[in-house]
């Protein structure tokens, strides 16, 4: 690829302010971050300065860019913070702030594999304890979330799971079709959030799946106005064994690509199967990504709808300074 000339200057630019910054290349299941820690709030980021730190040939190369910064300090949850009530002053003082950007400069609400890598950076760069059997809450775009540790790294409370259109969705499991290279007719979808959006399409078996060129961005019909990411799944035959559900998925994220793995897509794409198939009684899942293996857990609340948890690895890969 020919890069332009003023590309790589304006790169270069975008990155003067950040000069000096001490780093750390993080990853949660091969979906991999450039982290900064921000404890006084300084640092200033731009789209500019995120899609050059992203960039995989003339930056450190990542999915996404994660600032942590109190959130205190952060105008985006200064609002979310006054209506937060379960928490005391002392604990929303204590609390970090997730500041999550996508690879080509855009923000995103929440990014699952991201408080995962987010968690393990904290404690790593001693900004926070986290005992065994402790929870810690973080803020992100999408609101509070907790973290705990377990067996295969941390534990995230997501939040409830929702339909993107409740109406079509219930009638219909499906509510957009997606057409992507590899596919030779559109395949119907289902919608959901977990904080961002996703579209989940279900194909019939591996070799299709193995068989998409993701590198162009999937089509959606009716195109999300915000965007979507946009899971792949192909169930296990059979489909739940010892009592929790299986499933392969492939991804393109909003704002990035192919990833080898994404934590929000894989709730959404548990939670899509499970509907699909009529599974509600099985409330865990594994789901298989390129870069490993993540679980999810549904936990039934009092007022109908259903909490989610993912849980996986993360770990630091090396850490330098910003020239
Ligand atoms: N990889 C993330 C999701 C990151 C945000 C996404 N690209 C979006 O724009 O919504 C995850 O692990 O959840």
């Amino acid at each position: 690829m020919l890069r332009k000339a003023s590309t790589v200057a304006h790169h270069l630019s975008a990155l003067d302010a950040l000069s000096g910054a001490r780093f750390t290349k993080a990853h949660a299941t091969g979906n991999d971050f450039v982290m900064l820690s921000d404890p006084d709030g300084s640092l200033e980021i731009t789209p500019g300065a995120v899609r050059a730190l992203c960039d995989r040939h003339q930056g450190i190369g990542g999915d996404g860019l994660i600032r942590a910064v109190p959130a205190r300090l952060a105008a985006e949850t200064r609002q979310l913070l006054e209506e937060e009530d379960q928490l005391s002053d002392a604990e929303a003082e204590m609390l970090w702030f997730m500041d999550y950007w996508n690879a080509d400069g855009s923000v995103a609400e929440m990014c699952g594999n991201g408080v995962r890598a987010f968690a393990n950076f904290l404690i790593s760069e001693g900004l926070v304890e986290l005992a065994e059997g402790e929870e810690l809450p973080l803020v992100t775009r999408a609101g509070m979330r907790t973290v705990r540790r377990v067996p295969e790294g941390y534990a995230i409370g997501m939040g409830i799971w929702s339909f993107i259109d409740p109406e079509l969705a219930q009638a219909n499991a499906s509510d957009s079709l997606v057409i992507a290279q590899g596919l030779t007719d559109p395949r119907p979808a289902l919608s959901i959030s977990l904080g961002n959006p996703h579209t989940v399409v279900a194909l019939p078996e591996e070799e299709v799946l193995e068989a998409l060129e993701l590198h162009a961005a999937p089509q959606v019909d009716p195109v999300p106005p915000q965007g979507t990411n946009v899971e792949f799944v192909v169930p296990s035959d059979p489909l739940v064994v010892d009592g929790e559900g299986q499933v392969r998925m492939r991804v393109h994220e909003r704002g990035v690509g192919e990833t080898l793995s994404c934590g929000t897509g894989a709730c959404a794409a548990a939670a899509a199967v499970r509907v699909w198939a009529a599974e509600d009684g099985v409330d865990t899942w594994t789901v298989q990504v390129p870069g490993g293996e993540v679980r999810v857990r549904f936990l039934a609340r009092q007022d109908g709808a259903e909490d989610v948890e993912l849980s996986g690895p993360a770990e630091n890969v090396f850490a330098g300074t910003l020239a």
